[in-house]
């Protein structure tokens, strides 16, 4: 077997088969824990390593901590709805987790590009909703709910799973709100962030922002929209649009008389008062 072995975990970085999909701070690759079990290896490049990509992200957010984050947050959720931390490995500075693995994202199935086994759409959105407050509970706001971070299960009966604690954050006791910088909304095609955690498209520059667990809400609310659709954003259709028509508190699709598919959720479930959340 080619590839190498770190420690429990064996991983090959080489084989473009195996690579699963990328992350802003990782890649991620189908391997093996402890000789045979199939697992999803998602490989950390830690904050002192000269990885260019990386650096780049630390520069526009110093407070960046990935790879201790996620692993501080997953050992502290056990839930059939988060996604399970197996083992972890550290060699030479690189982080090595070992995932469940899971058959496809949210995203991958909204855009027909997966059509494995699913729970009916009710089970789907109970799962989304079991899953986002859990962070909450334990005093993290996930901070990154989106479609490709919530992931299928393999096993049955299926489970959807979120995934990605990379970004979570612990919320402050006092305040229940968060700071957030500007770095994550810029690596995807879409905006799911809440409107508090943008800064004004039309000025240049950006600030630190508070955030609450509200703004989870709001993106789970934003991916509910787009499964029932399914593909469809409710605020746009690339990054610029989806940015200026949440901070503008405009969401252009819902507005429009006939969507995809007709769901029935009225314009003022989309808008909340982040002072009284
Ligand atoms: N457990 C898993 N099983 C199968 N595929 C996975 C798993 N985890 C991640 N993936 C795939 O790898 C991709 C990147 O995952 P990752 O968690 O690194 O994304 P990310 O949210 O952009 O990461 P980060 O912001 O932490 O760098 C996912 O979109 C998904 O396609």
């Amino acid at each position: 077997m080619v590839g190498r072995h770190f420690g429990r975990i064996w991983l090959d970085t080489e084989n473009p088969h195996l690579l699963l999909g990328r992350g802003q701070f990782s890649d991620v690759f189908r391997g093996k824990l402890n000789g045979s079990m199939e697992v999803a290896i998602k490989r950390i490049v830690q904050e002192n390593q000269p990885d260019p990509r990386y650096n780049q992200i630390a520069a526009i957010n110093p407070d960046t901590q990935s790879s201790k984050r996620e692993n501080e947050a997953l050992r502290q959720l056990d839930h059939p709805n988060v996604i399970k931390l197996l083992h972890v490995e550290e060699h030479n500075s690189i982080k090595y987790f070992a995932l469940e693995l899971c058959a496809a994202t949210l995203y991958q199935y909204c855009l027909r590009q997966y059509n494995g086994p699913m729970p009916p759409d009710a089970v789907v959105l109970l799962h989304i909703s079991q899953s986002g407050p859990i962070p909450n509970s334990k005093g993290f706001a996930h901070r990154n709910i989106e479609p490709k971070n919530i992931l299928i299960s393999k096993s049955f009966p299926t489970r959807i799973i979120l995934a990605d604690f990379g970004l979570s954050k612990s919320v402050s006791n006092t305040s229940g709100s968060y700071s957030v910088s500007q770095d994550r909304s810029m690596n995807d095609q879409l905006c799911w962030l809440a409107a508090e955690l943008l800064d004004n498209p039309d000025d240049q520059g950006f600030s630190e922002k508070r955030g609450s667990i509200a703004s989870d809400i709001f993106s789970a609310g934003c991916v509910f929209y787009f499964y029932l659709t399914p593909g469809w954003h409710p605020f746009g259709s690339d990054l610029d649009s989806t940015q200026r028509n949440i901070f503008n508190g405009e969401p252009v699709l819902l507005n429009r008389k006939s969507t995809p598919r007709t769901i029935p959720i009225q314009e003022h479930d989309w808008s909340y008062d982040f002072k009284e959340s």
